[in-house]
């Protein structure tokens, strides 16, 4: 049997909520994390980089991240262990949805991922301990076009499921609205 994705759009135009299609035997199960055929048409381009994180405690918040032109980034989310609350904001110049924020859980458990598309800050908040995501990118990390949103913004206000347990202190220094430029994509 071949896996697919099935892909949702989500509320905030050109972001969509994906669910891998597991396909589960006597041995566990087998799922497709990325297919390039399938995806194309809401990635673009090759991916640049895949990339880990590990966050041992529950509770621990990381975000709101992007990247400024020319090296905004398209990003494709999973969660393999555990359960995140994932989040995007929109920050594109010029959209009816600016500043709007859209959260999905992504678990170990229902397979779903996050594809946070260019001109959105993404970041998340870890549910259980020992949560595992795995994110692929269509663009390098470059530390110059790398920059935040303060996630604890009340002007923001996202609604993290619980109290942060850990932050970095870059995240919790970064500005608060309306000190901020938005990406023109
Ligand atoms: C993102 C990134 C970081 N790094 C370095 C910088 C730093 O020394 C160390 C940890 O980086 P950070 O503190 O930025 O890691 P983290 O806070 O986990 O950053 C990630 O957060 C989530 C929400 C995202 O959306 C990702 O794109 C990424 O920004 O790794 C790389 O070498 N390559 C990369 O691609």
């Amino acid at each position: 049997m071949s896996s697919k994705f099935e892909i949702q759009a989500l509320p905030l135009a050109g972001a969509y909520r994906l669910s891998r299609q597991p396909v589960a035997d006597n041995r566990g199960l087998f799922e497709r994390l990325y297919c390039a055929d399938e995806l194309q048409a809401l990635i673009g381009r090759p991916l640049a980089q895949i990339n880990r994180s590990l966050s041992t405690r529950a509770g621990t918040l990381r975000g709101m991240h992007f990247q400024y032109q020319p090296r905004a980034e398209v990003k494709l989310v999973s969660c393999l262990r555990g359960a995140i609350f994932d989040v995007i904001v929109d920050i594109r110049a010029g959209s009816p949805t600016y500043l709007q924020w859209h959260g999905e859980i992504l678990s170990e458990q229902n397979h779903a991922c996050m594809l946070v598309p260019q001109g959105f800050a993404h970041g998340f908040q870890t549910l259980v301990d020992d949560a595992e995501t795995l994110y692929f990118v269509d663009e390098f990390f470059d530390p110059q076009h790398y920059a935040g949103l303060n996630p604890l913004d009340p002007a923001l206000a996202i609604d993290w499921p619980l109290p942060v347990s850990e932050m970095s202190e870059r995240d919790r220094t970064y500005p608060l609205l309306p000190d901020f430029q938005a990406v023109c994509l």
